[in-house]
């Protein structure tokens, strides 16, 4: 049944990178364990969800994307991971997913930054506050959890250890803000054949190395200092995507040669982000990246920021889904 109209609710919600990427062996249903450090970054999609009104606004999903942001492979349907979120909590809660959700993207599309596990974020939030549901944050967490790996992180932002599939997380003490460059490339790689491509590469006599443990790595987090992080930043995807994608190698060089400390694969890629020893750092070696021709677009960004979180229309929402978080940066996006 159609409701009447109320003000949409508007939720603001970060990317992810992960600054530690250690992938299992695969498990008998097709997933992989991970043990990885994600940290939510000031690029943002911005969810809409508002009421559908009979004869004016129907159910449904719109997509934009913000300047320089492909948008044309996202589904505008029912199959968008945000749509599939509403539908989620319209069954847990019983009742119709009568809503229009719209998406202004700014996260890159299939680049490894989990752009559609943020607008499932998102959206769960938006239509959670919208419809006044009373679960908490555990009762979103779950349902961010059965729609995919990565949106429980963009519920929870900020920086945190995940396990499992990347659902199960634990917030991570970072101190100071960290200062990164995004190498955006012209196409997108799909998560599963990295991971697929990641398995063949292991079956193989000269298998890529893992990387070590997460510990040095919480350890360079919580002495906030990024010369320490850049030398132990690393992704066992990182093999599989350069291995599909070898110009990659190009982009990862050029970074550290326009002066980044480290630079990695984000996720599946083929994003690639450095990280630089402050702010005017990162500006110049974005400029410089830029003129290099090894990307399509360079952004700026810091990290961490807070994850999804109701910037306009509170409908009476159930509340912010995160536990207080160390250090969650500035708070602004960028
Ligand atoms: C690799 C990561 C790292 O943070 O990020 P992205 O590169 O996608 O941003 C994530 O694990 C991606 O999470 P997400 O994109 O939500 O994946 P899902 O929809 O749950 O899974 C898509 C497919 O990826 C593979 N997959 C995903 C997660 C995992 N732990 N093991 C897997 O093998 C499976 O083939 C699965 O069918
Ligand atoms: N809301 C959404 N935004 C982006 N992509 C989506 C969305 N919903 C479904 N998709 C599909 O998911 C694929 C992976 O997109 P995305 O989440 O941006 O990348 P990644 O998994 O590399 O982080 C896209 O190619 C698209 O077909």
């Amino acid at each position: 049944m159609l409701s009447a109209v109320g003000p949409p609710v508007t939720v603001r919600v970060p990317a992810k990178i992960n600054l530690h990427l250690a992938v299992g062996d695969l498990r008998e249903d097709g997933y992989h364990d991970l043990v990885t450090v994600f940290q939510a970054l000031s690029i943002a999609d911005e969810v809409t969800v508002t009421r559908a009104v009979r004869d004016a606004i129907e159910p449904g999903v719109s997509v934009s994307g913000a300047d320089g942001v492909d948008v044309s492979e996202v589904p505008a349907d029912t199959t968008n991971l945000a749509w599939r979120a509403v539908e989620a909590l319209a069954r847990r809660v019983d009742r119709e997913p009568d809503v229009r959700v719209g998406l202004h993207k700014a996260i890159p599309v299939a680049g490894g930054m989990a752009g559609g596990s943020a607008d499932a974020a998102g959206a769960l939030l938006a239509a959670a506050s919208l419809w006044r549901v009373e679960m908490g944050r555990e009762g979103l967490m779950e349902i961010a959890a059965e729609v995919g790996s990565d949106v429980a992180f963009a519920l929870h932002g900020g920086t945190a250890l995940g396990t499992g599939r990347g659902e199960r997380l634990v917030p991570v003490l970072s101190r100071h803000t960290f200062h990164w460059v995004v190498a955006v490339a012209d196409h997108g790689l799909s998560t599963p054949t990295v991971f697929g491509e990641l398995d063949r590469l292991r079956a193989r006599p000269e298998a890529p190395r893992r990387v070590g443990d997460v510990e040095p790595v919480l350890e360079a987090l919580a002495s906030g200092e990024a010369r320490s992080l850049a030398l132990l930043l690393g992704n066992d995807l990182q093999a599989a995507a350069v291995s599909l994608d070898p110009g990659l190698r190009r982009t990862l060089r050029g970074g550290v040669d326009a002066g980044a400390l480290a630079g990695v694969v984000s996720g599946s890629g083929p994003t690639c982000v450095f990280l630089c020893d402050g702010q005017d750092a990162a500006v110049r070696v974005a400029a410089e990246l830029a003129g290099a021709g090894v990307c399509r677009t360079v952004r700026v960004a810091h990290g961490p920021v807070p994850g999804a979180r109701v910037v306009d229309g509170d409908g009476g929402s159930p509340g912010p889904p995160s536990p207080p978080r160390p250090d969650p940066g500035p708070g602004a996006y960028a």
